[in-house]
């Protein structure tokens, strides 16, 4: 059999006759046998050209051929399928890809029941596993009607030391497989639904922080700080705080109003934030009710130290480094800085205090400690300026003993949105307090109670004090009546105060009536202890009724 008879016995097209070697022009389909033969003979072939190219060709030379080897086979068998690839570390320093952590949240909550290959890690939920695909296992997801199919694979890295800064590692990456004709469908809304969700899964799986820029080390203050971090495990609730009912509701509609306002507040044009000014006596509930607004929200929370912040463009540069789904917090504002005297000096020139502090900011190696030169406008500038849009979804909270002392300018609405009391303890608040202290939603004593509020004013903290067990036997009634004889005491003090208060009032109301001829002569006049007046005069002494 001559070579050209072999090559047409090959191809299986033409019906070859082996005794005068001519070939008869009549098609035959190939048999089973036959597609088998050659398929298999050409995988084997390929698989030993692979084997080949694995073992001896570099670990560049090997990718450069995967990828012809791709095109070529697309090239043989066109696919009808799209492949995207998503890399977990990009970019030239290798950070780690924010879509590739979002996929993999979203896949986690897709995983099936079959899923065969999982794995399993410490999340950052506690005590508890996440699961998550296992590589090369794959996942189908259905979104409008249309199937995708999501593998985890990798580039398997060099075994060998890389010269490079950035070790070459095993580069994995998620790979979406879809039919060609939801090509459009993909790029117009699938892979944002996937972002979408992605980040809200692990927004809701994380373990909420707490961050503060404050160490109490002086010497920080002369180099730039960050956010140092913790985790925040603060169990407040709205539940738990003790208030008026009303107001409490009113606080959690406009939280959540808010939260859920993004494209509200993308359309008027605003940036997506929110400040609230908390203000009232201490122990009144600020610091409890901004755990308790994290915790609603689901936010993490950057405690500012404006004390330990340099100067405006460190403010500015650690306002940058929060992230969006997070509560600022500066507690006792009016004690933080002087905002609320800055604008009095400006009004009268430099004062001597002012010249002193710049003083000890230019000599810092003094003993004295150097003052932030945090200023009022950068503090505005922090609340509404240009970059406080940066970061998106965040609440500004300032707490404040004394409303008076802060400057208007800085807890106007627009700055400070919404504006809340949080004062002495009410009938309804304690009710509050105690079915969380004690369990007790109702009881004979709460009539006395509540008639003792009437004249009381105590803060919810020393509610809450009171009504705490002091022993394991002791049960509510104990405590409510411990609590009532506080109350008592408390009315008696307050009673004597103000009986005092008045005296003082009505002395200095006669000293005015008399007038300056009464006092002609006079050296001094004091008031004893039974209401009259010792006088001292020119003369001597003398002693004057009423
Ligand atoms: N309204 C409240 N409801 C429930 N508990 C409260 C309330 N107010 C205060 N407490 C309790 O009192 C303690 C002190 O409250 P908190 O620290 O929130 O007061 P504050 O207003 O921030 O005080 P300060 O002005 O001194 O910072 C908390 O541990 C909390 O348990
Ligand atoms: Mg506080």
């Amino acid at each position: 059999m001559d070579s050209i008879t072999r090559r047409y016995k090959m191809s299986g097209t033409e019906k070859f006759d082996g005794r005068d070697g001519k070939a008869i022009s009549r098609r035959r389909p190939l048999t089973m046998t036959e597609i088998l033969t050659s398929t298999s003979s050409t995988l084997a072939t390929i698989m030993f050209a692979w084997s080949i190219i694995r073992q001896y060709c570099p670990h560049g030379l090997r990718q450069y051929f995967q990828i012809y080897f791709g095109k070529f086979m697309d090239y043989i068998y066109p696919s009808p399928y799209v492949r995207i690839a998503i890399y977990e570390f990009v970019g030239e320093r290798f950070s780690r890809n924010k879509a590739f952590a979002a996929v993999e949240a979203y896949l986690s909550d897709k995983l099936s029941d079959d899923a065969k290959r999982l794995k399993a890690e410490v999340g950052e939920s506690k005590n508890n596993f996440s699961l998550s695909m296992d590589e090369y296992e794959r996942v189908t997801d259905v979104y409008e009607n249309a199937e995708f199919w999501w593998t985890l694979s990798k580039i398997p890295g060099s075994a060998k030391k890389s010269p490079s800064l950035y070790p070459d590692i095993d580069r994995r990456f998620y790979q979406l497989k879809f039919h060609k004709k939801h090509r459009e469908l993909v790029k117009e809304s699938y892979l944002k639904h996937v972002l979408k969700e992605g980040k809200e899964i692990r927004v809701n799986r994380r373990r909420r922080k707490l961050y503060t820029n404050g160490t109490g080390n002086r010497w920080l203050i002369h180099k730039s700080t960050t956010w140092s971090e913790v985790y925040f495990e603060h169990p407040a609730s709205f539940d738990t705080i003790g208030m008026d009912p009303e107001k409490k509701q009113e606080i959690i509609e406009d939280l959540l109003t808010f939260s859920q306002s993004k494209e509200y507040y993308a359309r008027i044009g605003k940036a997506w934030k929110r400040g609230y000014l908390l203000y009232g006596p201490p122990g009144t509930g600020k610091s409890t009710m901004i755990a308790a607004m994290a915790n609603l929200l689901n936010y993490d929370v950057y405690d500012l130290e404006l004390t330990a912040v340099k100067d405006n463009t460190e403010l500015r540069k650690l306002l940058i480094e929060t992230t969006s789904k997070s509560i600022i917090v500066i507690e006792d504002i009016d004690c933080s800085l002087e905002f609320t005297r800055q604008r009095e000096i400006k009004k009268k020139g430099r004062s001597n205090e002012e010249k002193e502090k710049e003083k000890a900011i230019k000599e810092p190696n003094k003993e004295e400690e150097v003052k932030s030169k945090v200023t009022l406008s950068g503090l505005l500038n922090f609340i509404d300026g240009i970059w406080s849009a940066c970061g998106g979804e965040r609440l500004i909270v300032f707490t404040t003993n004394h409303l008076e002392k802060l400057d208007p300018a800085l807890i106007r609405r627009g700055r400070m949105d919404k504006h809340i009391e949080l004062s002495y303890c009410s009938y309804e608040a304690f009710k509050v307090l105690a079915k969380n202290y004690l369990n007790v939603e109702t009881h004979e004593l709460f009539g006395e109670i509540k008639e003792l509020f009437n004249n009381v004013k105590m803060t919810p903290a020393d509610v809450a004090e009171n009504l705490m067990p002091k022993s394991r036997q002791e049960g509510a009634e104990h405590s409510l009546r411990r609590f009532i004889g506080s109350l008592e005491e408390k009315k008696r003090v307050e009673e004597k105060k103000k009986r005092m208060e008045d005296r003082k009032k009505e002395k200095s109301k006669i000293v005015d009536e008399k007038g300056d001829s009464r006092l002609k002569g006079v050296v001094f006049r004091v008031m004893n202890n039974w209401g009259r007046f010792w006088v001292g005069e020119e003369g001597g002494l003398r002693m004057e009724e009423k």
